[in-house]
């Protein structure tokens, strides 16, 4: 069975150099990953796509020595040349994830083949309406949020009045009910919201700061990840 068709965004970590507070961005994914996150995006708005190539690489290797290979997806935002350099390299990554004005999911897709994963941040206007009735047959799964407004993403969420709309817990779980690929939620997202979170249906959380942010990030990522699992088992008795 390939990634794509096993793809767990339960725990997603969204991570580049600019939210590490200096510390090495491989170090951080290899904690996440070691204590239970389950899929890995390489983001940066300010590295050069060399040094998105490097950071794919090295995260695809400490994917690979913790045995997750074929567990752990690796995605890149944003770009899709970094994903196919990466590739012609032998690096195994995974997908990409593109917003609503990056490039088309549909490009993403002919380039990259079946096996890989795309994500799409779903559009913030009209936002029931849209993931109603959004053409899904070349996406894996919708990102959507914020929770609560962000400074890793200022703009997230923005309205075309340019007011940032935030996610209710009761909004999430009717994108939950509506969205027919599944949906992860992020922007803001703490462990204080994971419980109410894991209640609302959707498929997973993903965080930058919550991990990148915090004094020890492999003990945040495992707080995260139990607290996830444990409301879902809770849930599902
Ligand atoms: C999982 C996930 N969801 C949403 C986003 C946001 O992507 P996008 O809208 O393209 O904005 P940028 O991240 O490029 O600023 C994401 N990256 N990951
Ligand atoms: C919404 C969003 N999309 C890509 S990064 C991001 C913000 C993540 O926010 P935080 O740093 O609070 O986890
Ligand atoms: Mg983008």
């Amino acid at each position: 069975m390939s990634i794509r068709e096993k793809l767990d965004i339960s725990a997603y970590l969204v991570v580049g150099p600019e939210n590490t507070k200096g510390r090495d961005v491989a170090e951080i994914i290899k904690d996440a990953v070691e204590v239970g996150f389950s899929c890995v995006q390489i983001r940066s708005k300010i590295a050069s796509a060399r040094e998105l190539i490097e950071l794919t690489r090295q995260a695809s290797n400490v994917i690979a020595q913790a045995g997750k290979s074929d567990k752990v997806a690796l995605l890149v935002d944003d770009r899709l040349d970094v994903v196919l350099a990466a590739r012609k390299q032998g690096i195994k990554v995974d997908g990409i994830h593109v917003g609503q004005s990056d490039i088309p999911v549909e490009v993403c897709r002919e380039y990259l083949g079946g096996n890989s994963i795309v994500g799409l941040s779903a559009r913030t206007h009209e936002l029931f309406e849209y993931i109603k009735t959004a053409d899904v047959s070349q996406i894996d799964y919708f990102g959507a949020g914020p929770l609560h407004e962000t400074k890793t993403k200022p703009d997230c969420g923005l309205d075309l009045d340019g007011k940032v709309i935030t996610r209710s817990f009761d909004d999430i779980a009717e994108l939950a009910r509506l969205s027919p690929i599944p949906v992860v939620v992020g922007g803001g997202v703490k462990l204080a919201d994971i419980p109410e979170l894991a209640g609302t249906g959707i498929d997973g959380f993903f965080v930058v700061s919550a991990v990148c942010g915090a004094d020890n990030p492999k003990s945040e990522a495992a707080k995260l990840v139990e607290t996830w699992n444990s409301e879902r088992f809770k849930l599902s008795r």
